[in-house]
């Protein structure tokens, strides 16, 4: 029996890829900072908690990696751990630094102590293109991140290739684009956007506030996302790749749709918030997931408004 090792098992992607993990015949341990209190409830959510061999790691700290890895003896690390709020890195910049490229660092430098082949896939993120224009970002795009939290992505991303040809490490980066799904908490747009309309659907009067919905953004549907993370993991070669639908739409369109989908006009119950503007954002952001589709076999499947639609009928289901 293969084990894999999922660092950060507790938020949306950990949580599906551990369900992906269990059903392909794997033992999974999984981290988060402190697992004596975390509530683990996307886990619970997935009917997979009493599954999952669960264990405290701080990602910063390079004892605690050790220990962790010594412990659990994995084939395969997927490190989806660390600060993942690109809004709240504003206000965290160092411990979005060190929880990311640090974290990273330290894992990668675990792997090379401990020696064995162990196969490392790192989460890294369609942030660091930063405003490429107009143009679809792709594997070979240059970074010019816009967030502390997209230079700490960036670090990561370099360190992964870094280790990759120095060592020989089998390590790899997924450069993935927004993914949700019902598992996503409400400090990210989509998610804030259908919990709000479903309420207001049944009868609440507060507004939903929103700060620039002029961003576009590909949006696609998480559950598949970590399949495409798998797939990386086993090819013969470590490579990295873009992730993402290849279609993108505004804020706006996707506020509209959620809307739709409820039975209300979105111009009635959206009203603007300077104060959720970020100091620097990015306009566009658009991908070329070609290099997926070729050598992983993977593209994505659900568009934006099967995500927006699929997000809704769980949210009216849990309302109900
Ligand atoms: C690829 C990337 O994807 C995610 O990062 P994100 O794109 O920042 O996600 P978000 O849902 O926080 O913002 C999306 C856009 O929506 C705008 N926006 C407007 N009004 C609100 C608002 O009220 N709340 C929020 N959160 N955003 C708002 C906001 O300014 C931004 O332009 C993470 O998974 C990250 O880990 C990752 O790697």
């Amino acid at each position: 029996m293969k084990t894999a090792l999922i660092c950060g098992v507790s938020g949306q992607d950990g949580a599906y890829l551990a369900q992906l993990l269990l059903d392909r015949g794997y033992q999974v341990y999984g981290t988060s900072r402190d697992a004596q209190i975390s509530t683990f409830r996307n886990l619970e959510r997935l009917g997979i908690r009493d599954r999952i061999h669960l264990l405290s790691m701080a990602p910063s700290d390079f004892r605690s990696v050790l220990q962790v890895l010594t412990k659990a003896q994995p084939q395969e690390i997927y490190n989806l751990a660390g600060q993942s709020s690109v809004g709240l890195s504003f206000d965290q910049p160092v411990e979005t630094l060190e929880s990311i490229a640090t974290g990273t660092l330290n894992l990668l430098e675990a792997i090379r102590f401990l020696g064995g082949g162990i196969k490392f896939y790192n989460a890294g993120s369609s942030e660091c293109f930063g405003d490429a224009g107009h143009a679809a970002a792709d594997e070979t795009t240059p970074f010019r991140p816009r967030s502390p939290y997209a230079v700490a992505k960036a670090a990561a991303f370099w360190e992964v290739a870094n280790y990759r040809e120095a060592y020989g490490l089998f390590a790899c980066s997924g450069i993935l684009f927004n993914h949700e799904s019902p598992l996503r908490p409400q400090r990210f747009v989509t998610q804030k956007i259908i919990a709000a309309a479903c309420r207001i659907a049944q009868g609440e009067a507060t507004p939903l506030e929103l700060g620039n919905i002029s961003v576009q953004r590909d949006w696609g549907w998480a559950p598949e996302y970590v399949e495409a993370m798998y797939r990386m993991v086993q090819q013969p070669e470590a490579d990295d790749y873009v992730i993402a639908t290849g279609v993108t739409i505004s804020l706006e369109d996707f506020v509209a749709h959620a809307f739709t989908c409820v039975g209300l006009n979105w111009q009635d119950h959206v009203i603007s918030d300077p104060t959720l503007f970020r100091p620097t954002d990015i306009a566009v952001g658009r991908a070329n997931p070609a290099k997926a589709q070729r050598q992983l076999g993977w593209e994505a499947q659900y568009q934006w408004t099967d995500v927006v639609r699929s997000m809704v009928e769980v949210q009216q289901g849990l309302q109900a």
